[in-house]
């Protein structure tokens, strides 16, 4: 059964474990009645009380400051009472269950439980009740978890920015157009004397043409802020001895994988996660791709694997053996690779070539020279060491920017999510068939409405404007407790 949201709810908000400082809390109607047994004393609104924390006998179960948040000027907009005790976990179960019984002791003026139903919060079950009660939208209470994950200082950053409103405002600048031009056409379908003259008139192609732009700025952004979120997946994909899981330690700047002359030497995947700039990557080395005679069993479930890996990736990087590139047996076996990429990978995937062991063939350094491939993809292509380094930077670089990271200083930027990025390419998919019909010779008016419409739904998902309560369920139910 789902939980209630008028119940009375109470958790340890801090982390499990010893601190200096740990903090029970409690959200809910008609917590006043706690503050007697409690503490002994009524509590002034928005004030830091130091006493003790009375057991149901009297004594003092600790000693520390008491804070009450009378609703709707609250985190969760309920009243919220806080007690802030030492840190420790045992304390603190002490605490949270004299709070529960404190609740469940008959109110001698009422005959009533003091605070009837107060029960264990579920994870989230604070800040979903901040969004309900409107003290954040969805977005907000998203950033609010991706604040606690946060894993790099950019992360973390953008994830406050998204929390203060960035992300939201910008989602509701869009909105805001959006109804605008709603407004416009449901007025021509309205007023039938009203046609397709006055939506020229009032120059609907353009405003939606700017929104349209408008949308792809916020798109672009929303992706950088995912991306710093949740990392993306860089696939080292090549021919066997290339120097794949040479490259992976030299990104990772540690021994991940085993590296010998022996070609075949990867078989299982090896995932590592590392950050370029405050950016995560996670970045995986895959066995050498080949066929033919020499390729045992084990051998040949990792390059399935590795195709496997490729077909889920963000990025490729296509390493490539320098001192080998010149044997037309390495470089039709590199062609055919490159196919099978071509075939496998969506159009939207970068593919980089990483032109290894540049050290070993001397400074034949000019790009024509050492990087022999015709097919036009030298000048994206990456000369490198993995083993002195040289020319790593250089990668880096290029990842950043195969990623879409345009190097925005992290006061730019906000932290958004999948999800969000989803629903604005289906505002996209909308607005582009709203285009569509304005632009057709006949517009069906009907018709264009309807995509401005199913437009305004996708984005009001993002804030929870619209949206469903099983979606509330996944968002909340991955918050720790007490939060
Ligand atoms: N002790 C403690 N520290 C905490 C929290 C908490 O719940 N308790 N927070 C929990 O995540 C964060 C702070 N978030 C908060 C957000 C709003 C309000 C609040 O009282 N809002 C009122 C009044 C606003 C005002 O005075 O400007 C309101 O919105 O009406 C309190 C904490 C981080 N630090
Ligand atoms: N000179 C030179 N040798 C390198 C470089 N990178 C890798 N090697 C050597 O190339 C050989 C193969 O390196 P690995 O990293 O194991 O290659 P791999 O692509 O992972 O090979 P498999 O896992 O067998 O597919 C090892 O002997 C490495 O020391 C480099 O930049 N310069
Ligand atoms: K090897
Ligand atoms: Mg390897």
């Amino acid at each position: 059964m789902l939980p209630r949201h008028d119940e009375p709810i109470a958790a340890i908000a801090t982390a499990p474990g010893r601190g200096a400082v740990g903090i029970v809390r409690l959200s809910g109607r008609g917590l006043a009645a706690l503050h007697g047994p409690l503490f002994g004393r009524p509590l002034r609104p928005r004030h830091a009380h130091y006493g003790p924390f009375l057991a149901a006998d009297g004594s003092a179960l600790d000693h520390g400051i008491a804070l009450w948040f009378p609703a709707p000027h609250s985190y969760t907009g309920e009243d919220v009472l806080e007690l802030q005790a030492h840190g420790g976990p045992v304390l603190l179960q002490l605490l949270l269950q004299r709070c529960l019984d404190a609740a469940a002791e008959t109110d001698p003026a009422t005959g009533r439980p003091r605070v009837p139903g107060l029960r264990l919060a579920q994870p989230g079950e604070f800040t979903e009740r901040a969004f309900l009660n409107g003290k954040l939208d969805l977005a907000q209470a998203e950033a609010v978890a991706d604040l606690i994950d946060a894993s790099t200082e950019a992360a973390a950053r953008s994830a406050a920015r998204s929390l203060s409103g960035a992300f939201s405002q910008a989602v509701e600048a869009l909105r805001d157009d959006l109804v605008q031009l709603r407004m416009l056409v449901e007025a021509t379908l309205d007023f039938p004397e009203e046609d397709i003259d006055f939506l020229r008139e009032a120059d609907a192609a353009g405003q939606l043409a700017r929104l349209q732009a408008r949308l792809d700025d916020v798109l672009a952004r929303t992706r950088q802020g995912a991306l710093l979120r949740e990392g993306m997946h860089v696939v080292i994909a090549g021919q066997p001895n290339a120097g794949k899981s040479s490259l992976l330690n030299a990104l990772a700047q540690a021994e991940v994988a085993i590296v010998t002359p022996i070609a075949g030497t990867t078989r299982d995947v090896v995932q590592q996660s590392i950050q370029i700039h405050g950016v995560p990557l996670h970045v995986i080395d895959t066995a050498g791709l080949r066929d033919g005679d020499g390729v045992d069993e084990v051998e040949r479930i990792g390059i399935a694997r590795a195709w496997q890996r490729i077909e889920s990736a963000d990025a490729v990087l296509f390493v490539h053996d320098l001192s080998r590139a010149h044997d037309p047996h390495y470089a039709s076996a590199d062609a055919a690779i490159r196919a099978q990429l071509a075939a496998r990978l969506a159009a939207r995937v970068p593919v980089i070539d990483v032109w290894n062991k540049a050290d070993a063939v001397g400074d034949a350094s000019s790009d024509s020279e050492g990087s022999p491939d015709a097919g036009g993809h030298d000048r994206n292509g990456i000369r490198l060491s993995a083993r002195t380094g040289a020319g790593l930077e250089a990668l880096r670089q290029r990842l950043l920017q195969a990623v879409g990271w345009t190097g925005a200083t992290p006061e730019g930027l906000f932290s958004a999510r999948q999800r969000h990025v989803q629903a604005l390419h289906r505002v996209r998919a909308h607005l582009t068939a709203a285009q569509a019909q304005l632009a057709s010779p006949a517009p069906a008016l009907e018709l264009l409405a309807e995509e401005l419409r199913l437009a305004h739904e996708a984005l009001g998902t993002i804030t929870g404007a619209f949206g469903a309560d099983d979606l509330l369920g996944v968002i909340f139910s991955r918050f720790c407790i007490g939060k």
